[in-house]
């Protein structure tokens, strides 16, 4: 089938194209639809509750003396036990944590999508919270703590709101504010909240999520953050209380930023913080101690077999790091693997390194690079594409496994990894429209055929262009608009580009199949074949 979005639909979508780090607020689960991007990861600082059981819901006697609307909301998963464990000199050891703010500004998102696993779409059918919803964390989390969610519409001068015995057993209050909406309002709610909260117990952590920016770019971003910043700390110097510290996060239930954000809360109520972080980097630097002595064994019995292997080391799960531990990391793993190759007189035996994570691009990277190596044809490859960009007007261009998404061969300028996850993510665009609309009525078809094209009109004066080459290879072009105003040369030129992929293909279809014949023969070793079999051409034998 063929997928041409018509520049109208798609204009707009822009850098939004689902990135795996920022999926689109609006980008509802679609029947059918094959993603294979990594889902979005839970924060690696914070135990996530996918791994545990549901965390018990509690109902607690009502923090009001009649029901006016403070009452604690009724859970149906009531547990058994839940008398006992409600005891107050418990509630009283565990770190609460309030959730306050406008009305709408998303709390309750997020206390679903950080602790009960709601995935950001279905919050936009969360209904309005009209008691104080109480969640234990205890039995979900590693870190004990309550989180209470607050209606928005708490009335501190409701003489049933006992708020003084809230406060007083309060480690940190999280004030969100809508970044999207108008905030004067919740300004002046804020303020009010902070500062009774400070008279009743100054030791409360006051930390405010300037929320839902994924709405915003990024410059409106950092100056909406300003501009609140600036107007809370003038509201609170002119109340002359100047000792009073908030501390502002940008936040959004559809990226890290909420899970980044709520850690940091988190662990500033964890005194053992400290003991934690350096446990944290032994048992790091013990694990891997134990890999590098595995690696070694491995590659030198391998070596010794088979020197015309490509050794491979994927220094894995680095999401969990920060940017400076990564490259210590790359580099202490590094230094310390070819150190003991050094020792063992294996000094030829070369490692290639590569920092990984299954929940960004850089999987997907290293593998291409692994898989490039594997390609005989790769020079060819690279040459034809340098003729096509140059006679075309396109500023990169990828040849992707279209299934693995994976890219087999691109043209000689530098790679930067936006460039490929954009590529990356038309590639889902095209596959996910065509599984939804592009197979038969009786579902039969195929989601990528010959007929596969699509042309995608960025914001930005950016063109993606998609066209298949072969049965799994499929060619994805950036260019700029002007150069597509000659969209008749470029068909032109990927037609012969399409034409000569076909031909290198078929030459080594033609070259492995004399291998074959002589593998078949008594006597040949099949340890002299290195290249992978190929998928390179719609016919023939591969
Ligand atoms: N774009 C965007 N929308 C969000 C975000 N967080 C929450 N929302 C939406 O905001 C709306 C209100 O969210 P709620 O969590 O019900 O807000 P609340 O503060 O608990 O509201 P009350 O219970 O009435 O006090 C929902 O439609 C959410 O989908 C965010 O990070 N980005």
């Amino acid at each position: 089938m063929s997928v041409q979005h018509s520049a109208e639909s798609l204009a707009g979508s822009g850098a939004n194209l689902h990135h795996p780090h920022h999926p689109h607020p609006h980008h509802l689960p679609l029947p059918h639809a094959h993603h294979h991007h990594p889902h979005l990861p839970h924060h690696p600082h914070l135990p996530h509750p996918h791994h545990l059981p549901h965390p018990q819901l509690r109902k607690e006697e009502d923090l009001c003396k009649d029901g006016l609307g403070y009452g604690v909301e009724e859970e149906e998963e009531e547990e058994e036990d839940s008398e006992e464990d409600i005891s107050p000199a418990q509630d009283n050891d565990k770190p609460k944590i309030l959730l306050m703010g406008l009305r709408r500004s998303g709390k309750s998102s997020i206390q679903k999508v950080v602790f009960h696993k709601m995935s950001p779409n279905e919050t936009l059918f969360l209904e309005s919270t009209n008691k104080i919803y109480k969640d234990d964390i205890s039995s979900s989390s590693f870190v004990h703590f309550q989180i209470w969610d607050f209606p928005g519409q708490v009335d501190f001068f409701d003489p049933t709101f006992d708020y003084e015995m809230i406060f007083r057993g309060t480690g940190a209050l999280i004030f969100v504010i809508d970044a999207q909406d108008d905030y004067m309002e919740a300004l002046g709610r804020l303020h009010l909240t902070v500062s009774r909260a400070y008279r009743v117990n100054p030791d409360i952590n006051f930390e405010v999520f300037v929320h839902k920016v994924d709405g915003l770019s990024d410059d409106h971003k950092i100056e909406t953050q300003r501009d609140i910043h600036q107007r809370a700390n003038d509201d609170l110097a002119d109340a002359g209380l100047d000792k009073l510290h908030l501390s502002f996060y940008l936040t959004s239930i559809y990226d890290h930023s909420i899970f980044e954000a709520f850690s940091k809360v988190v662990q500033k109520l964890i005194p053992q913080l400290p003991t934690l972080e350096n446990l944290l980097n032994i048992f790091i630097s013990d694990d891997y101690m134990e890999a590098l002595g595995r690696l070694h064994l491995t590659v030198s019995r391998a070596y010794r077999v088979n020197p015309d292997i490509n050794f491979e080391v994927f220094v894995h799960k680095v999401d969990g790091l920060s940017d400076d531990h990564k490259i210590e990391t790359q580099r202490d793993i590094h230094q310390r693997a070819n150190d003991d190759l050094a020792d063992a007189g294996l000094d030829k035996l070369h490692l290639s390194f590569y920092l990984t994570s299954i929940y960004d691009h850089s999987i997907f990277e290293a593998f291409s690079k692994v898989v490039q190596k594997l390609i005989p044809q790769l020079p060819t490859l690279e040459n034809l594409l340098n003729i096509f960009i140059s006679n075309s007007g396109i500023e990169k261009a990828f040849l992707f496994d279209v299934l693995s998404k994976i890219y087999v061969a691109t043209d000689s300028s530098p790679v930067d990894m936006q460039s490929y996850e954009l590529c990356c993510d038309m590639i889902d665009v095209v596959i996910d429209v065509s599984c939804i609309y592009g197979l038969k009525e009786d579902g039969s078809g195929t989601a990528y055929d010959k007929d596969s094209l699509a042309i995608i009109k960025l914001n930005n004066t950016t063109v993606l262009y998609l066209k298949e080459v072969t049965k799994f290879l499929a060619l994805v072009c950036i260019l700029r608009e002007e150069s597509f105003e000659k969209k008749g040369l470029i068909d032109y030129n990927f037609h012969c580009l399409r034409k000569a992929i076909h031909e290198v293909f078929e030459v080594t279809v033609v070259r492995r199949s004399c291998l074959d014949d002589q593998l078949d023969s008594p006597g040949c070793s099949s340890s002299a074949v290195k290249a992978p079999v190929l998928n390179g051409t719609p016919r023939g034998r591969m």
